[in-house]
């Protein structure tokens, strides 16, 4: 099955948007997990266990797992997610993008040491640097486009003078997804929640791709705008939200809370599309 087709399995069955963002920050841990590094998998399995009928897909970040030499928690991790809740799939958050020679271990790293689903990208260095990841079949990429920063800003929003219609940085990316790019049918786009105008704007040019939606949550995007502009029956969107949940309470009933935040956010989601 490819990764599109799970999103869509799995928005269906759980009747969900909301993807679950695996940040660990083990000072934020509650209780006897408090500051403990070497409890990063247990923290994330209990997140992923209270949650994993209520959501699209999970986001873990790699940056989170690397920051503590926690790669090896994060193996296990996505071994207990596939184990655990094999009809949901896993995109890698890792934002790469380098050469294409680099380019290939980076998708080894995210395909087949991690077993992920899908990965993040950084489109800045050009074709070649996301083609090895489009050799995987079935396997999917976000491409960001609009992300949720304000630095965001600073080079997405200028124009190409060089183009054809001097696109915004961002709507070329957009177009480079949905078209030429897209040789295996997997590539979707990132796209703030903190901008739904944006988002808007993405789905002119990029109707059919998958979109990944952080924002919403800790960093105040409005779930429902994001909904309103970027939902499609037939082009999945993945709305990621990370700290609300993870830390929605610092006590020993941090999973029960997690569970009752997704619940709350998935609800408000799927009103924003009417149903
Ligand atoms: O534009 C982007 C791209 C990626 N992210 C990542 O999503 C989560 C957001 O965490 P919250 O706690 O829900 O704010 C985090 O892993 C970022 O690296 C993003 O925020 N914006």
């Amino acid at each position: 099955m490819t990764f599109i087709e799970m999103l869509l399995q799995a928005q269906q069955r759980n009747g969900s948007m909301l993807c679950v963002g695996l940040d660990p920050e083990p000072a934020r841990f509650p209780g006897a997990l408090q500051g403990d590094a070497g409890r990063i998998y247990d923290f994330c399995a209990r997140i992923v266990d209270a949650t994993a009928d209520l959501v699209i897909a999970f986001k873990p970040q790699i940056a989170y797992f690397a920051a503590h030499r926690a790669e090896d928690q994060l193996e296990r991790l996505m071994a207990h997610m596939r184990r655990q809740a094999p009809q949901v799939p896993v995109i890698l958050d890792a934002k790469r993008g380098d050469i294409g020679s680099t380019a290939e271990q980076y998708a080894r790293e995210a395909f087949e040491r991690y077993g992920a689903d899908a990965v993040t990208l950084s489109p800045f260095m050009g074709f070649d640097s996301v083609q090895p990841y489009l050799r995987y079949e079935g396997k999917g990429a976000f491409l960001l486009c609009r992300t949720s920063n304000p630095g965001g800003d600073d080079l997405q929003n200028q124009r190409l003078a060089s183009v054809d219609g001097q696109p915004l940085l961002y709507e070329h990316i957009a177009r480079l997804a949905q078209g030429p790019w897209n040789l295996n049918g997997q590539l979707g786009l990132v796209v703030g929640a903190t901008y739904p105008a944006e988002i808007e704007r993405v789905r002119q040019v990029a109707a059919k791709v998958p979109l990944l939606i952080p924002g919403v949550g800790a960093q105040g995007g409005d779930a429902a705008a994001t909904v309103k502009a970027g939902w499609r029956p037939d082009a999945p969107i993945v709305v990621a939200s990370s700290r609300a949940i993870l830390y929605a309470s610092a006590g020993d009933d941090f999973a029960d809370a997690a569970r009752s935040e997704a619940l709350r956010t998935r609800e408000l989601l799927q009103s924003a599309r009417g149903g």
